[in-house]
Parts: C-alpha cells; structure tokens; sequence
C-alpha cells in the first residue's frame, strides 16, 4: 500500500516535472538555431522511400532502447537488413531491407519476438508525403542581407560582450529557478504533519530512509533546498559570472554550410536564413557573421564562386533537385582544415560524378593555395535521400590528404574524423576543460582528506572521443571513459595512445550498464571517484542517472551542459529524494558556473558541482557498498527502496 502511494505520488510529481520539461524543449525547439536545426524526432521514419527501398518499423521497444539492442536482435533472429535507424525517445526503429524477400522474413521473424518482458511488433512502414514548407516570402524591413544573416546566426551580435555575459547569466539564473522550484514539487503539501523520524544509530542511513514515508523522505532530503532558495534569491545554489571566451570572433572551428539561392536568387554558399521547417531556403554568405573565422569565410567564398561557374545547380530542398547540397569545414586552431562536399549525384551518370570531382579537387587546390590555406582533407559525401543534413552513415570518399585531421588543445593532439563530435572554439574549451579539472580535483582533495592515501580516479562518462579523460589523466591515478559509440571509443583509445597516456581505460558500454563493472572490477574501495558527466544536448536517459544514483561511494558529479533547458531533468533525478527508482541518496547542486563558448550566440555552456547529500548518519556501512549488487540490475520489477 505504502509502495503504491508512493509509485502514485512519483508518479504524479513526475508528470508535472515532464510537463514543465516538455514546455521548455518546446520553446527551445521555436528558437532559431545557429544553424539549421537537427532533424526532428520521428521526420527519418516519414521519409519519402526512395529507389523501392523496403522499410518496417519494429515497435514495442520502449522509449529506452538503443540502436545496440537493435542490432543484437537482429542478430540473434539472422536477420538479413541494410539500415537501421532509432533515435532518442523512439518506441520504435525503422529497419531498412535489400529487397522485397528479405524484408518479409524479417517481418516473419520479429514479429512477437520477447524484448525486456514485452512483445516486439512490426508494421510496414507507411510514410506520409511531407509537404514542402510553403516559401516565405521576406518583408523589406529595412535590413540589408548581411544584417539579416547576422541576426539570424548570431542574434547577439549587436550587444556588448559584457552584457552578453551578464544576459546568459540571468538566463540561467531563470532556468534554476525553475529547477528550484520542480524539485520543490516534491514536498508533502502544506498540511503534512508526520515529521522524519529521528536519527537512529541502530540502523543504517539507508534503512533510516526506506522505513519513511514519501513525504517523510521529501522534507528530510530536500531540507536544503529552501535554505538555498532564501540563500541565493530562489536559486537552488550559488551562480559564478559566466567566464568569457578569450576569443570572441572568429572562434568557431567547425561550420556547415549550405549551397543555395541568395535574395536574388544568385548561387551562393553560406548559412540559412531560418529554418527550411519554416519554408525559409534563401541561403547568404557567411561574411557578416562574427563567430565565423576569416579562413572559413575564405572557404565559403571560393565554394561560392566555384558553384557559380558550375554548369550543375544548387540543391533546392523543395523540388529536391540540384547537385551541390552541403559543405562542411573544419577550420583547426592546429591550423589543419577539412573540407567535405555533399552532393546529390542520382541523376548524373558516373563519367560526368568523376569530371566532377575532378574539377572541384583542382580548382579548390588551386583556390586554396592562393589563399595560403593548408587543404589536408578534401571530402565527397555522394547522398541522395532528403534528409537535409551531413548524414554520417554515408561514405565519404577522399579526394585529396587524409580522412582526419589533426587539432590540438591543452598541449595535446587529437585525430577528428569529419562528423565526430569536438568543441568549436578551442581557447573557451581549455577554459572549460581546466575548470572541470578545478573542480574535479578539489572534490578529490576534500575526500582524501579522511583517508590521504586514497588514489583519486576520474570517471569520464559519455567520453566520446576522450578528450576530457585525456586532458586530465596526469592529475588523477586513473581514468575511465565510458561512450556508447564504438568509433568514438576507438578514437578515443588511439587518442589517449597517441598522446602517450597509459593511465585511461575505456569501456564501450551505455554508462547505465557499466556502473557495476566500473566499480566491481576497476576502483578500488580506497579509491576517491569523480563523475564527469558530459551528456549530449538534451541530457541522459533517466537510467543513466538511476546508475550513478546507486552507487553510494560515488560522492561527487561534475555536471556539463551544453543546453541547460534541455537538460534540467538530469539535475532533478540526481537531486530528488530517494524512491524505488532513483534509490541512493540524492545529489545536491552546490555551484553552476556559466561558460561562454558560443559568443553572439544565445547558446552557452554551463558546469554544475553536485556533491552526494550526507545522509543523517555520516558513516557508511559495508552493508550500503554491497547494496551495489542489489540495485543495479535493471530489473522490471524495482525492488523497494
Ligand atoms: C556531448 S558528447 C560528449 C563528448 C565528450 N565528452 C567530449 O567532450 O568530446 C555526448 C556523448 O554522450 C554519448 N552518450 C549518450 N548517451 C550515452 C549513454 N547512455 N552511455 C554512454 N554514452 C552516451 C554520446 O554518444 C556522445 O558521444
């Protein structure tokens, strides 16, 4: 009964929680983007099917399977397919087959196929015929196409820096606030009498804990939050300025660019001027945008000028016609530059595809040495689907140099193919890198305080390409990388590799399924843990939280977000009182400290410390340790808290 009451009370707290959450990624989603905006949610599996590709959507997966789990039913059912897709928040993955043959087998086979205690589904894959943003047309408001572009790329541009700092501050302060006052949800309403029970030497902290009520748990757990609310103005914890880029122009080492039409309807090669979902497709040079640098504005130039001398048109996403679609540049503070070309090449027959690789490697060799800058990596994607993107799976054939490039940061080398994920402004970075170490190191001093002989391990969760574990491994006994993605974990061992670090270990897991592993078999019980945490735009699946939650020697979470908003719903699991699903103690946000790596732009990144809330009796029983083996299986049926 009492489990009940609290399963219905979490419920329900949860719901407002999501509610609110949702709103704010709704917001987010009406803002413009710096540049176009990721394809949405459920857009792949609405895809026009091209060349009589057999698509089947396989449903009942839950909302937290990954394309892993996919993959691993598949080949267990000897599954004979050509793609996969899922995407975050799906219930379901679109599969791709050859043919007709392979893609009734596949239907035969998965069809009632158990996945974690349900049954698997298939449904043919019915798209719908997206209809073509109808074209905007734009009033005369007196701005010119540079001032028009600015705008739209980096809507700041126009405020003094120092109050662009102050600006993104106050925006935070409004997203912690409304973090506040979610986790103050939680708390039994005004007239809850019952009290915690008092501290109890007999038993443990964690037993303490579970004999409560939800309310009990609430008004013991988050006694801190309204000290902290009267304390910092209805913030949950202190705010820090937001520390300033040292560059603030030119600093973006990264840029996608698009080929398209100007306002006058002349080829060109630079930024949207809005989002396509819009019906926004006139396309303008980069030349007045701040955050670009003069070398990727160069590149954008001789692309342009190529593309006007060209007898084939720019890809025009409303008739889906066209051959020039995307570029993207990498323009490296180690001075190293990429450039990729995406092309749309279906409707050219292969001798005029090779003349025209031809003429773009030589002209752009020719262009570039003009200009002074280094070509070290000249790319071609061949796509011819309309996903409006740089689509990874695609292969990408080299035409001049090396598929990676080189980039350096703190003293140390990293190989980046062209879609992995790294920084874009590389001096704000370092900044950002060594004030995690900062904090990372200070929690690990405050810890070892009690046992000095303790050795500090960093744990480096969603480490992509390894780049924070490796910046910092000289300062810790160990690292370990956790990321989901194999490339990226392979990248990551040649990194750390490469830059003669022997002290990382990398596991290629979903940190959910790691945890255990992490802390069974390579920390030590002296060892003091530091989480970083480095989640993509949109936060962690609650399960990843549920892990870290668990574990109770892991005392410390350095928090990065790249889009607060987004990812609010990550600090609320790791600082709400303990329940059935998120059972060890809660972690408490102790400072948020804002970085501006995107200057101009209404994007920046910020740390939050949370530190592990002592329970009412500070020591910790061996019995709470071996609660790791208990919890951390993810089973269906939670056992209580
Ligand atoms: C913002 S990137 C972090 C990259 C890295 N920290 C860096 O600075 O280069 C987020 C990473 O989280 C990974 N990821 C997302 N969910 C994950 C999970 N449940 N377990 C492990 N990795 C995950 C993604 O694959 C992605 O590489």
């Amino acid at each position: 009964m009492q489990k009940r009451k609290e399963e219905d009370s979490e419920l329900e707290a949860t719901k407002k929680l999501k509610t609110e959450h949702q709103e704010h990624q709704d917001i987010e989603a009406e803002q413009p983007e710096e540049h176009e905006a990721e394809q949405p949610e459920g857009q792949e599996a609405e895809q026009q099917e091209k060349d009589g590709v057999m698509k089947l959507k396989l449903g009942g997966l839950g909302r937290h399977a990954y394309k892993k789990d996919v993959l691993k039913i598949l080949e267990t059912h000897q599954v004979k397919y050509t793609k996969i897709k899922i995407a975050p928040k799906w219930t379901y993955a679109v599969i791709s087959f050859e043919n007709n043959n392979d893609y009734s087998i596949a239907k035969g086979k998965l069809d009632g196929v158990e996945f974690k205690g349900k049954k698997l589904f298939t449904k043919e894959n019915v798209v719908q015929q997206r209809e073509a943003p109808a074209p905007k047309e734009f009033v005369d408001d007196g701005r010119s196409p540079e001032e028009r572009i600015a705008d739209q790329v980096t809507p700041l541009w126009k405020v003094p820096y120092e109050e662009q700092l102050q600006m993104k501050k106050e925006d935070f302060k409004k997203t912690l606030t409304n973090y506040a006052k979610s986790l103050a949800k939680f708390f039994p309403k005004k007239n809850y009498k019952a009290q915690p029970p008092p501290v109890d030497d007999s038993i443990s902290p964690l037993e303490r804990i579970k004999s409560m009520t939800t309310e009990q748990r609430a008004l013991e757990q988050l006694d801190w939050l309204n000290g902290a609310r009267k304390e910092f103005d209805g913030l949950p914890c202190k705010i820090l300025d937001t520390i300033a880029s040292p560059e603030t122009e030119g600093y973006r080492t990264k840029c996608e660019f698009t080929f398209g039409r100007d306002m006058d309807g002349n080829k060109t090669c630079g930024f949207l001027l809005g989002l396509y979902k819009n019906g926004i497709t006139t396309v303008l040079n980069p030349n007045s945008c701040l955050n670009v640098s003069k070398k990727a504005k160069d590149i954008a130039n001789i692309l342009e000028k190529y593309v006007q001398q060209s007898e084939h048109d720019v890809y025009d996403r409303v008739s889906k016609s066209g051959v020039y679609r995307l570029a993207l540049v990498r323009t490296l503070a180690s001075g190293q530059c990429l450039v990729m070309v995406q092309l749309k090449t279906n409707e050219l027959d292969s001798e005029t595809i090779a003349k025209e690789k031809k003429s773009i490697k030589d002209t752009l060799l020719k262009e570039f040495s003009e200009h002074s800058i280094s070509l070290d990596s000249l790319l071609i994607q061949e796509y011819n689907d309309d996903f409006n993107g740089i689509k990874e799976e695609a292969p990408m054939e080299v035409l001049h140099g090396t598929k990676f490039v080189t980039e350096e940061l703190l003293g140390f080398k990293f190989q980046i193919s062209p879609t992995s994920f790294f920084q874009v402004n590389p001096t704000a970075t370092e900044l950002l890198y060594d004030k995690i170490r900062e904090l990372g190191l200070q929690a690990a001093e405050k810890a070892k305080a009690n046992s000095p002989n303790a050795g500090a391990v960093l744990l480096d969760l969603c480490c992509g390409t390894g780049t924070i574990g490796i910046t910092m491994a000289k300062h810790f006994k160990k690292v370990i990388g956790v990321e989901l993605v194999a490339e990226a974990i392979e990248d990551a061992k040649r990194n750390a590799a490469a830059n003669g670090v022997t002290n990382i270990t990398y596991i290629c897991s979903k940190v959910e399924d790691a945890m255990h592993d992490v802390f069974k078999n390579h920390v030590s019980r002296d060892d003091v843990v530091v989480a970083v945490l480095d989640p993509p735009r949109a936060g962690v699946y609650y399960s990843v939280i549920k892990s870290i939650r668990d574990i109770p020697t892991l005392k410390h979470v350095v928090f990065v977000a790249c889009d607060l908003k987004q990812s609010t719903q990550n600090l609320i699991d790791l600082a709400r009182p303990t329940s059935n699903k998120f059972k060890g103690h809660p972690f408490i946000p102790v400072q948020a400290i804002p970085l501006d790596l995107f200057p101009h732009t209404n994007h920046c990144e910020i740390i939050v410390e949370l530190v592990r809330q002592e329970p009412k009796k500070a020591e910790i029983k061996d019995t709470e340790v071996s609660q790791v083996d208990e919890v951390s299986n993810d089973q269906p049926n939670e056992p209580t808290v």
